[in-house]
């Protein structure tokens, strides 16, 4: 059983930066049913440009016959704040002036895009979260949750992710900004202003998804007298266009902002302490050849949360490789999940 559903919180929505959204409607899929125990939450944050239909873009681990299934979970998935896959983003109409709001929309944080977790899980009743798991941005979010709301996720899964968002990260989401900013229909605010930008943003953003042996395997010439037109300038094009088919330039230029923002540390004591409060179990996963987010943040997570396990996996697709490798992620997210249950019984059992 499938449910597609939009809330609307009628209450105004403070951001960090205290600006405030009104009206804000959060866009969510869930799959199966919450069983009499309430036990069997599977929440998922998305990462930078999907949406709720976690059953679509994550198959392999999430599907009918997959580790994570409606027959025997409740999959709960919500598109970001910000996303153009039905929650309020900037081509949003804006209730105090009936326009869109494009570049007047408010910057926002990877806390805010938690917070209105928060708020949907508290209209679905949600009092516990079985697994809460996240890749990359979407890891982000999963993160910050467990360190403010680390009651009540049991188990915490973090796929190529980081505490902090690394200089590097952010300097490639600038470039990908300066991109967008250069295509002057940006400022046009329109619903496709800055599309060529996105286009471009969108093909500097898979050099670091990617890897040089990805390439190599997938858009080497078969001939060797070319001086141009190269299959890797088509798949650029090719892989540019498609996003621009399904994205704005406002939501990824917003987004990448919140991405820049992610610190566990911010307006705490330390990144060391806000990693210190995570309570559930946690597994963290690496990917060696993910050039964005390098193996050693997964590294740092796993050596300052409490008693978090830390997987490394290699995979020729680099970062992508958390969407794409789910063969092995459900062998390793399986073979924790079962640890954890057995730890669970154990702890029963000691204090019975
Ligand atoms: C409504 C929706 O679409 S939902 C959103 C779906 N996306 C998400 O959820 C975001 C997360 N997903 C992703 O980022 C990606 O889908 C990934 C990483 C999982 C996989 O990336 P893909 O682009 O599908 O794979 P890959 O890099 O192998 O590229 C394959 C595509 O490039 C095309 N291609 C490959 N080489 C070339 C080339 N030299 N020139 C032109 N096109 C090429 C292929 O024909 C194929 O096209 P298709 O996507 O239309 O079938
Ligand atoms: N490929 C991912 C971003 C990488 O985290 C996406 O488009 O959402």
């Amino acid at each position: 059983m499938s449910t597609t559903a939009t809330y609307t919180h009628t209450k105004l929505f403070k951001l960090e930066n205290g600006k405030k959204l009104r009206k804000l409607e959060i866009a969510y899929q869930t799959y199966g049913k919450l069983n009499a125990k309430k036990d069997n939450v599977i929440w998922v944050c998305h990462a930078l440009t999907a949406n709720a239909d976690v059953l679509d873009w994550w198959k392999g681990l999430f599907g009918n016959n997959d580790l994570f299934n409606p027959d025997e979970h409740f999959i709960i998935c919500a598109n970001v704040l910000g996303s153009n896959y039905g929650t309020t983003n900037p081509l949003s109409t804006n209730p105090v002036t009936g326009q869109p709001y494009y570049l007047a929309f408010p910057e926002f944080t990877i806390r805010d895009l938690v917070a209105a977790h928060h708020l949907l899980a508290l209209h679905l009743g949600i009092q516990s979260i079985k697994v809460l798991i996240g890749g990359s941005l979407g890891g982000q979010q999963a993160l910050e949750w467990a360190v403010t709301d680390n009651k009540r996720i049991e188990n915490l899964i973090l796929v190529a992710t980081n505490a902090v968002h690394s200089p590097w990260g952010i300097a490639f989401n600038e470039s990908q900004r300066l991109a967008i900013s250069t295509d002057r229909t940006f400022y046009a605010q329109q619903p496709d202003g800055g599309l060529k930008g996105l286009k471009a943003a969108r093909s500097i953003a898979l050099l670091s998804y990617r890897t040089y042996e990805a390439y190599s395997a997938t858009q080497l010439e078969s001939v060797n007298d070319k001086t141009d037109s190269f299959r890797a300038a088509s798949y650029q094009n090719y892989q540019g266009e498609k996003l621009c088919k399904r994205f704005n330039a406002y939501s990824y230029w917003y987004l990448s902002k919140a991405m820049d923002s992610h610190n566990v540390g911010r307006s705490r004591t330390s990144i060391v302490d806000a990693l210190a409060l995570v309570k559930a179990n946690t597994l963290v996963i690496g990917i060696e050849n993910d050039v964005l987010f390098p193996i050693c943040e997964q590294e740092f997570l796993a050596n300052h949360i409490p008693g978090a396990a830390l997987q490394k996996i290699s995979s020729a697709y680099g970062h992508d490789g958390f969407l794409i490798e789910t063969d092995i992620l459900t062998n390793i997210i399986g073979t924790f999940l079962k640890e954890s249950a057995n730890k669970k019984i154990i702890k029963l059992h000691k204090t019975a």
